[in-house]
């Protein structure tokens, strides 16, 4: 049983005790109706979502309403669980920590579910993964449970070929390697630029790697939601190495660029039009620069995209205080280069971690997740809002004839949002 803390400013003159029944959850409550609103017995409503509970108090006398945040912990969310779905939460959890690919691909699956109460389920786990991830980085003295690599490049770059290769040695030398991949065009097309089956093959039966294609629902948001958190549950999974890997061609190695420790950039050695699709802001990302294919006819032209990356490079402003965004050359088919990328790339985490910068980037990619999160939920909520819903075919259609001014139809929306909320 807890209170449910008051936020109401003015001297109470007197309180209403109650109880509050939730699907999940019973809350004893007390409610101090504040002077200044009347003392109408007031309605309360409680709105769950996962790990937040918000309680919305309605007075009927003048029908103003009141939302109160109640933060729950992970104890008060598994009390609303049911035997079933404890039993799940807890066998996911389980197989996960021990390393059971089943169980991991069925957590993920579980978070990229767009099912209310399984997102809720997810959540739950989630806590318990993140709980049990803390532990185990304190018995690692603070050091991070996994490198968090970013890949991304150009279609055909040879980022298969490249992970592939990569991911056997990694296996080899004893690491745990998951590769996720970003794929923002299965999102709109249904088709996956990333998600064909026959990629990297050998790993895929590989016991010491995980790959996981692209979710092939949701929006950008959705995906790098759900690749954040997927993150977390493959380094419960015991996978040191975490790759997630985007083709270069939109916004999502931006995204991406907030959930990783490192960003690489793969270019194939070819001319300035079949780069043109990379875009320029993606290099200034990037920590490493891997000019593929640099083998046989095409070391030559490779060496000379490396060349002009490298002197582009030293035109940008640095992003680190004790890195320099390095142009190297590899093949995955002649195995060149790819040692040493993996030794700047440990040096690279390092240098990172001692100087305290990896620290400081990961605390604020998470106020970036979490400010994504907001922005995606607000923009959600206005959009499926009734008052703003029914207005928006007219007032767009307004906008679209210039009847009216975005900025005023903007306003127009926002205004019906805030009068009945
Ligand atoms: N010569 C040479 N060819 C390579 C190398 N790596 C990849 N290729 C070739 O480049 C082509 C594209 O390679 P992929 O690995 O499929 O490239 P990708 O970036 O994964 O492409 P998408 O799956 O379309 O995003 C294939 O024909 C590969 O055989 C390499 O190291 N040397």
């Amino acid at each position: 049983m807890m209170n449910i803390p008051m936020l109401l400013q003015r001297p109470h003159q007197h309180f209403l005790k109650g109880l509050l029944r939730t699907p999940f959850r019973r809350y004893r409550f007390i409610f101090h109706p504040s002077p200044h609103l009347g003392s109408g017995i007031p309605c309360a409503q409680l709105l769950s979502s996962p790990g937040l509970h918000w309680a919305k108090w309605m007075l009927p006398s003048n029908g103003l309403t009141r939302k109160l945040c109640l933060q729950t912990t992970l104890e008060e969310h598994t009390e609303g669980l049911s035997d079933k779905e404890q039993r799940l939460v807890d066998k996911l959890y389980a197989g996960l920590i021990q390393g059971q690919r089943a169980c991991l691909a069925e957590a993920i699956t579980l978070i990229e579910s767009t099912h209310s109460r399984k997102k809720e389920l997810a959540q739950v786990l989630l806590q318990k993964v993140l709980a049990h991830n803390r532990e185990q980085e304190k018995l690692n003295k603070g050091k991070p449970l996994a490198f968090r690599v970013g890949l991304s490049g150009p279609p055909g770059a040879g980022k298969s070929t490249f992970i592939e290769y990569f991911g056997k040695m990694l296996t080899e030398r004893g690491h745990k390697l998951s590769v996720l991949a970003v794929d923002p065009s299965s999102c709109t097309s249904g088709g996956s630029l990333l998600g064909d089956k026959t990629r990297m093959t050998e790993l895929s039966r590989d016991m010491n790697a995980y790959i996981r294609p692209s979710p092939t629902r949701g929006t950008l948001g959705g995906v790098t939601r759900t690749t954040n958190e997927a993150i977390l549950l493959c380094e419960g999974g015991g996978y040191d190495v975490i790759l997630v890997e985007t083709v270069g061609v939109g916004q999502s190695e931006f995204a991406v660029t907030d959930m990783v420790d490192m960003f690489i950039l793969l270019l194939p050695p070819a001319g300035g039009d079949e780069l043109q699709g990379i875009k320029r802001g993606i290099v200034e990302m990037a920590d490493l620069v891997a000019i593929t294919k640099s083998d046989g006819d095409l070391i030559v032209p490779a060496r000379r995209i490396q060349a002009e990356y490298v002197s582009a490079l030293k035109l940008l402003r640095r992003r680190s205080g004790v890195w320099r965004p390095k142009v190297i050359r590899i093949s995955a088919r002649s195995g060149e280069g790819i040692t040493e990328m993996w030794d700047k790339m440990k040096e690279f985490q390092e240098v990172m971690l001692v100087s305290g910068e990896l620290a400081a980037k990961r605390q604020k990619q998470q106020k970036v997740w979490m400010w994504n999160l907001i922005q995606e939920n607000v923009i959600e909520h206005f959009r499926t809002h009734p008052a703003v819903r029914e207005q928006i075919p007219l007032l767009e259609k307004r906008v679209l004839s210039g009847a009216l001014s975005p900025g005023l139809a903007a306003d127009l929306l926002l205004k019906a949002f805030k009068s009945r909320h």
